[in-house]
């Protein structure tokens, strides 16, 4: 079969001669101009325009974000209206200046500009307020921007990207990081986890589980979760030495001291304590290679008695469905971070399946810009 027919690398389907003729059709400056008039089509062509639009212009809008958030003005707003000459004079901007961000965050329905000129807070900008460690990601992204300069450059691999020294962690070096700093990586972690957490808890039920052990666990946040949310399982995190007091020091103030045991260890050299009928890899594999992923499940497939599960939550690739945060935000994260990618829920199955695990289920995830999940059983 010739090349057109089976597609260039003979996996894929040839695609029908008729999409690349439509394809062809639609790429012609004289058809648009058309189709933007002919009643039928212009609803479409519209919306693909403007859908075209927020693509072209949507670093614009992140960095818009960016200064809103860095200048604090949906916090002002929340203690009511403001003039941008107000909060111009505070933010030691020129007021035409800060009327232009407004004017900005506005469109983009963050805030609200009054019919008198005066701006107050939106409904989206308060939300973005109340959504845990989100202000402190946005701020965050001005590395991974940097990264992202030359897109080209990074995909090349030639990029010294800040992104992979910015989760110290990831390699286990902590304990050569300023103290100060790892702290705030913690709470990052931390806060981002709410979310996660939550969605996780409303897709796996734990209701049957004596002992969780959270690998990966860091400070504890999603064991504390698990333990408010059910009386039953006691609790264990294994993480690295220099992380698990945090988790400790989480349960003693939840009032939770008594269900909690941590394990300090590295799941690369180390192997995994036995005892636990369930283990939770909650935003664990992405940051990790293939091969670093194989022995980890592994030694959980070791470590867990027969009929133990294995869950497995974080943001997902959409695989054979593409799909925005995953293949878009996630994996270009992953790769500036170079240790890891961002896999598709198929993908994290089949590693799953070849560590021995049977009866690998994917609920439908409830929101995949917060996590996706992936459960799995050791047979009996
Ligand atoms: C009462 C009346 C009349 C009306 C009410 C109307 C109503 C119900 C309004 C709804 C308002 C509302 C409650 C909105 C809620 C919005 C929420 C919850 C939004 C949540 C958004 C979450 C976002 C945008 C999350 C973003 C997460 C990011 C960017 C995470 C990045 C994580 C990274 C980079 C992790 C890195 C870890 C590593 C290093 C890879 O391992
Ligand atoms: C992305 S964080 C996730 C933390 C937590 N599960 C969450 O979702 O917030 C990855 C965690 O894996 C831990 N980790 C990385 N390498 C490790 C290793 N070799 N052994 C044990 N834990 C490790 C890190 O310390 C960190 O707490």
């Amino acid at each position: 079969m010739s090349d057109a027919a089976t597609g260039q690398n003979g996996s894929q389907p040839a695609r029908p001669r008729i999409t690349g003729w439509f394809h062809r059709l639609i790429a012609r400056p004289s058809f648009q101009t058309w189709a933007s008039h002919f009643p039928l089509t212009r609803g479409i062509a519209r919306r693909e325009g403007a859908e075209m639009f927020d693509l072209v212009s949507g670093f614009v809008q992140s960095q818009v974000l960016m200064a809103i958030v860095e200048l604090r003005i949906l916090h002002d707003l929340m203690g009511g209206s403001r003039s941008a000459a107000g909060l111009a004079r505070d933010a030691g901007m020129m007021p035409d200046r800060m009327e232009i961000l407004l004017q900005a965050a506005a469109a983009l329905s963050l805030i609200r500009r009054r019919k008198d000129g005066r701006f107050v807070l939106a409904r989206k900008g308060a939300a973005l307020l109340g959504v845990p460690g989100l202000e402190a990601m946005i701020l965050h992204h001005r590395a991974f921007y940097r990264d992202l300069e030359d897109p080209v450059a990074l995909l090349r691999g030639e990029v010294d990207t800040e992104l992979a020294n910015f989760w110290p962690y990831v390699f286990g070096a902590r304990g050569l990081v300023d103290p100060k700093i790892t702290q705030t990586y913690s709470d990052l972690m931390a806060d981002s986890q709410a979310l996660v957490a939550q969605d996780t808890l409303r897709m796996v039920d734990f209701s049957d589980v004596n002992c969780l052990m959270d690998v990966g666990g860091g400070s504890g946040t999603f064991a504390l979760a698990v333990a408010q949310a059910y009386p039953k399982p006691d609790l264990r995190v294994f993480d690295l030495p220099d992380v698990v007091p945090g988790a400790l020091a989480r349960f003693e103030a939840a009032g939770q001291g008594g269900r909690l045991a941590v394990h300090g260890g590295s799941f690369r050299s180390d192997s995994l304590p036995q005892g636990a009928d369930a283990i939770s890899l909650i935003r664990v594999l992405y940051d990790h290679s293939d091969d670093t992923v194989r022995g980890l499940l592994s030694k959980i497939f070791d470590s867990l008695p027969p009929g133990g599960r294995l869950i497995v939550s974080e943001p997902m690739s959409g695989g054979a469905a593409p799909e925005r945060a995953g293949d878009v935000y996630f994996a270009f994260y992953t790769m500036a971070m170079r240790t890891g990618k961002t896999r598709s829920s198929a993908e994290i199955a089949r590693l799953c399946t070849h560590a021995g695990f049977v009866d690998c289920k994917t609920p439908p995830p409830l929101r995949p810009f917060v996590t996706s999940v992936v459960s799995c059983v050791k047979p009996r």
